[in-house]
């Protein structure tokens, strides 16, 4: 349904681009949910922006259903299928606003029917009477669902949700990742977010991302059983990444000039990680790691 082709996306500064992603690929099945796991700032908001064409990309390319969305004329085809949730957009209702208004604000009304959205807001547990209620009377929970209902008015093929969970204790963001396995039914959904355990509960397939790059997607079965890259082997332990006592303490490296992403804070870096990587496959689990299967024999493992 939607490919994402040798992507390498950015930003304009000072009118120099600087890129941020570099050489993405993924691709999106029907009723499937796709997440994207990365440390802060390793690019998953700029991924989100660059698939809706918010950010100049570089080189690559964006096929939705067999076409390119940068050939002329088949932009807008995908604009209209797909809904963005941006992740400040869950703290963008109007507080003194009723959801009814801002649902108004945002689309027509007359092209819905109300027993439509009714029936929308049963679907992710939210009383059809909370349509009356101004938003400050909401939970967050209750927001965050009201938000996802909103762009789900318009019937998105392919819905894109930011951080959808932060700042939601575990049984809301448990009753969000319920309703989320429900929506794919209807929708392909691709969720980023830093939260291991959220999007190991409904992702279909999962893409690490680290300072730009995807080093290593598989689907949640195959990583559970084996991890090709130290990064996601250290996240997948449940411990947290400042008491590992394997993590090397570096920052990471912005001017990227080939070599590893992760090269200043992997444990098990030798010469070759200074080389670029290539991303491989075996059996469909993909990853960017020189050393895999080398590094976990290493002594300190
Ligand atoms: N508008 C912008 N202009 C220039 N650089 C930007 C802009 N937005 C983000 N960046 C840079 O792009 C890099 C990736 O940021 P991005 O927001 O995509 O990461 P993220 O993985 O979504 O982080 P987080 O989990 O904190 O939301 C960062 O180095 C950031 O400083």
């Amino acid at each position: 349904m939607l490919i994402i082709k040798n992507l390498s996306s950015g930003y304009y500064q000072d009118k120099k681009y600087h890129e941020v992603i570099k050489d993405i690929n993924l691709t999106v099945g029907e009723n499937e949910i796709i997440g994207i796991l990365g440390p802060n700032g390793s690019g998953k908001t700029t991924l989100l922006r660059a698939i809706m064409g918010e950010i100049y990309s570089s080189s690559g390319d964006i096929i939705y259903n067999g076409q390119s969305i940068f050939e002329k004329g088949n932009y807008s085809e995908f604009r209209n299928n797909a809904i963005y949730v941006k992740q400040d957009s869950f703290n963008s209702l109007k507080p003194l606003k009723s959801i009814n208004f801002q649902i108004g604000k945002l689309y027509d009304w007359k092209s819905f029917d109300e027993n439509y959205v009714k029936s929308l807001f049963s679907e992710l547990s939210l009383d059809p009477a909370i349509l009356q209620m101004k938003a400050l009377q909401l939970s967050d929970g209750m927001r965050h669902r009201v938000v996802i209902a909103m762009a789900l008015l318009k019937e998105p093929k392919i819905l894109m949700l930011d951080e959808p969970t932060t700042g939601l204790d575990s049984i809301s963001t448990y009753k969000l990742l319920k309703i989320l396995k429900e929506i794919k039914k209807k929708t392909s959904i691709i969720i980023s977010s830093n939260d291991v355990n959220a999007l190991f509960e409904i992702a279909d397939r999962i893409y690490i991302m680290y300072n730009g790059m995807v080093i290593e997607d598989a689907n949640f079965n195959d990583l559970l059983k084996c991890r090709f890259h130290p990064y996601t082997d250290m996240i997948l332990k449940y411990v947290p990444l400042y008491s590992n006592k394997n993590l090397v303490y570096r920052p990471v490296k912005n001017d990227r000039h080939g070599g590893c992403v992760f090269i200043n804070s992997c444990p098990y870096i030798n010469n070759e990680c200074e080389n670029d990587i290539p991303y491989k496959n075996i059996n469909g689990h993909g990853y960017r790691c020189i050393r895999y299967p080398g590094w976990k024999d290493d002594k300190n493992n």
